[in-house]
């Protein structure tokens, strides 16, 4: 198709049509002029968008000079990712740059109307970030945009499970205290994809507490989620507010002699939020305390447990999360990144997952001996000893910001204070079978442990109960002195320990993995919390760590006594009892790994340049010398020692030597090299004017330090080497010292132009 000014454009646009050939069948589709794209077939399909270029339907795409040009843009959107679409009034479009400078002469740009349909799209470095993506379409008729806004707002308005009005809760002062900034960030998201937003900044700890109690059932349902824009304890604050005040569940199974330690008649109790009103309010605990609520010193609490019914959260209310703490653990377990846009695209989405949700209930008896149970739930972690010393003490500094762990984690660690306890925890039969590679699963989108590992009673998608324990199930007791004991509901990886504490830890399978770390001395434990800081460290793999993947468990403390970090919130209690309740919650959705082979490739580059120079004199940290052709194998011991995995290593060794067989040894051996640079690329290098083309007749200057002289010199069979190019090629690394090659040594491809000769 001829390309020759606006009118040309405008009439391609002007009709609607159904596309020739094989293009896609589609509902409907017509002529559009996509932005910074050119004139497209737009296509609306049965799950979503697609277009094409005009002239890759009509004269097999856009050729510039004789050279294939190539729209790295994508061509289909599909409606599950979209989250919006609005007409954006009469204004400018634009040509592809690469047409642009093709044609030689830059375009203004087509005035026409306009509708935008936002999407996202994952970043290609990290692909758990999501980043928004836009499409701009134009037409010069106004009704025809309208038609596509309205049809695809149809669309978008038949994709179940996106929230249509939510509360939002901002903690201002969460982590560096960029609460309110996050969420200016990302109100435009919600505001685009119409979604309405109740928002209330919390004035102080407890605020968003006693909103969500003090709300009716009907107000609550009228909301189809609460989003928290804060770290994990603001979340824990929410979550605590909706289930304790409304949630009715049993308490945790005990072992006899616990229930009668405590007084109570084991798992046939049965946690009533109508109960729990009198011993919250006299809760010592220093965050999430009930307040003195309308300032006339009496509580409003008596609004709390309408009705202890009300319907389970996980059908429909779900909880969102705007990354705004110092840690952002949940986060990062369920987005699986830090990053305030992500989760807002994920929850206007409607993107979800089911999380397990720990219930803890600390028993201690009153005055008049009556036991009182105090409930809390935690999402992803609950902590003792070392872990909540650290919070307790950490709480102190808040005004240091997400350093305050850093300082108080040192302190605390070299206080290394340890602690009396007795921990019972149920055997669960069915986890011991197994098998290994089973339990290394780690949790990901669609996992299948999650989705499929049968929970006993429960079924997905109805009321969760926890689990309901066989007949032959038992308690295991532990007792001694302890470092720390922690119960992690997920793996809680965090900046500070990229695998988290149980690297194989699930979203939603009914388990908790109790970990009692016994006393030991210092050097060990730095160990161990070095092993937790480092990624594919194994902090559980020590003699003094005790690892146990259960359903419920009991603490009784004696002696001195630690707090308890509930989600990074303190809970005081000398004896508690606490069980999983599978999948209680949903909240946003996923993650999904890719490993960027990054030291795969270094190894891999390793290798080959080993084999290049392989006679270079290598240093490794002043202590080691070796010739360049053992760096590889050297530093793949180096990770044997320091206990790195080994396989991305073999891998890049692997890669290296098919690159080095490919490139090098088979060309020589056969004269074929099918790595040879394809033709269009030396013409699109040469259309772009970078770089020097081998047939081009221009002189190579001589003394440029150019990459891969060495080849060229082996193909002619010329053996003269050059003191200085040698030298310029020697590499530099941070912790290898290169020294000078000898007149024999470290010269490239010398063996090979003999060989050829
Ligand atoms: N306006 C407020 N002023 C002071 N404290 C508040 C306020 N709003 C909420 N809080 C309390 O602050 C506590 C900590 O909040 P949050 O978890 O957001 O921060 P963080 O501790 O910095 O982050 P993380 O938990 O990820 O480490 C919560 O228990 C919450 O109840």
């Amino acid at each position: 198709m001829e390309r020759d000014g606006e009118d040309d454009v405008a009439d391609n646009i002007a009709h609607l049509t159904a596309p020739s050939g094989d293009f896609e069948a589609s509902a409907w589709s017509s002529n559009m002029f996509l932005d910074h794209v050119g004139e497209v077939v737009l296509s609306h399909n049965s799950d979503g968008l697609s277009w094409k270029l005009l002239e890759s339907i009509h004269n097999e795409g856009s050729h510039c000079l004789g050279i294939k040009l190539d729209h790295k843009v994508p061509d289909k959107i599909k409606f599950s990712d979209l989250y919006a679409v609005e007409l954006t009034g009469y204004g400018s479009l634009h040509r592809s740059s690469a047409e642009n400078n093709c044609f030689g002469k830059e375009f203004h740009g087509y005035e026409m109307f306009r509708f935008k349909a936002h999407g996202f799209k994952k970043s290609k470095t990290q692909p758990c970030l999501w980043v928004p993506a836009t499409y701009t379409f134009g037409h010069k008729d106004l009704s025809t945009c309208e038609m596509w806004v309205n049809q695809v707002n149809a669309s978008l308005n038949r994709e179940v499970g996106r929230p249509k009005n939510l509360l939002v809760f901002i903690h201002p002062l969460s982590g560096k205290g960029n609460g309110y900034r996050n969420w200016e960030m990302v109100a435009p998201i919600f505001a685009r994809a119409q979604i309405k937003t109740k928002v209330i900044v919390t004035r102080r700890a407890g605020h968003a507490f006693d909103v969500i109690t003090s709300i009716t059932n009907n107000e609550l349902k009228s909301y189809d989620g609460v989003v928290t824009v804060g770290g994990d304890g603001f979340f824990n604050e929410i979550l605590n507010a909706l289930l304790s005040s409304r949630y009715k569940a049993p308490y945790p199974p005990t072992p006899s002699d616990f229930a009668q330690s405590v007084g109570i008649n084991g798992s046939s109790v049965v946690h009533n939020p109508n109960e729990t009103v009198s011993d919250q309010n006299e809760d010592d605990d220093p965050l999430l305390t009930i307040p003195q609520h309308n300032g006339s010193g009496s509580s409003n609490l008596h609004a709390y447990h309408q009705d202890a019914d009300f319907p389970l959260p996980n059908e429909w209310f779900r909880f969102g999360i705007i990354p705004a703490g110092s840690t952002d653990a949940i986060v990062l377990c369920t987005t699986g990144a830090r990053d305030p846009i992500t989760s807002a695209l994920h929850i206007v989405l409607g993107k979800r997952l089911s999380l397990d949700i720990a219930q803890v209930v600390r028993w201690r008896a009153t005055a008049a001996s009556k036991v009182e149970p105090c409930v809390r739930y935690v999402a992803s972690f609950a902590g003792y000893g070392f872990y909540g010393d650290v919070i307790s003490d950490s709480e102190k500094r808040r005004w240091m910001g997400p350093k305050r762990y850093d300082y108080s984690g040192t302190k605390v660690f070299l206080k290394h204070r340890s602690y009396e306890a007795e921990v019972a925890y149920l055997e669960v039969e069915s986890e011991n079978s197994t098998s290994v590679s089973d339990r290394r699963l780690i949790c990901r989108t669609n996992c299948m442990i999650c989705n499929t590992k049968p929970v006993y009673t429960s079924t997905r998608g109805t009321r969760p109960t926890p689990y309901s324990h066989p007949e032959e199930t038992r308690w295991l007791k532990s007792k001694g002195c302890f470092l720390s004991i922690g119960a992690a509901i997920m793996s809680n990886r965090n900046e500070r320990a990229p695998d988290g504490l149980v690297i194989d830890a699930h979203l939603s399978d009914g388990f908790l993995h109790l970990i009692m770390i016994k006393d030991c001395p210092r050097a060990s434990y730095l160990w161990h919390l070095t092993e937790l800081a480092r990624k594919g460290g194994n902090p559980l793999d020590f003699e003094f760590v005790e690892h146990h993947k259960t359903t419920a468990f009991t603490f009784t403390s004696s002696g001195n006594e630690s707090v308890w970090n509930l989600d990074g919130e303190l809970f005081q209690a000398h004896q508690l009892s606490a069980q999983v309740f599978r999948g209680l919650v949903l909240t946003v959705v996923p993650l999904l790994w890719t490993p960027f082979m990054g030291s795969s490739l270094v190894f891999m580059i390793l290798y080959v340049w080993g084999r290049e120079f392989p006679n270079a004199r290598i240093n490794i940290y002043g202590v080691v010398s070796l010739k360049g052709f053992y760096l590889p194998w050297a530093t793949l011991a180096l990770d044997l020692i320091f206990g790195y995995p080994l396989k991305p290593g073999i891998l890049g060794i692997v890669a290296g030597h098919l690159y080095y067989f490919l490139t090098v040894l088979h060309p020589l051996a056969s004269g074929k090299y099918i790595f040879k640079t394809p033709l269009w690329v030396h013409k699109v290098v040469a259309f772009w004017g970078e770089g020097t083309q081998i047939n081009s007749p221009v002189q190579r200057d001589p003394r440029a330090g150019v990459a891969f002289r060495g080849r060229g010199y082996r193909l002619n069979g010329n053996r003269s080497t050059n003191t200085e190019q040698q030298q310029q090629q020697q590499p530099r690394t941070g912790s290898t010292t290169p020294q000078q090659p000898n007149a024999a040594g470290g010269v490239a491809f010398r063996g090979r132009s003999y060989r050829l000769d």
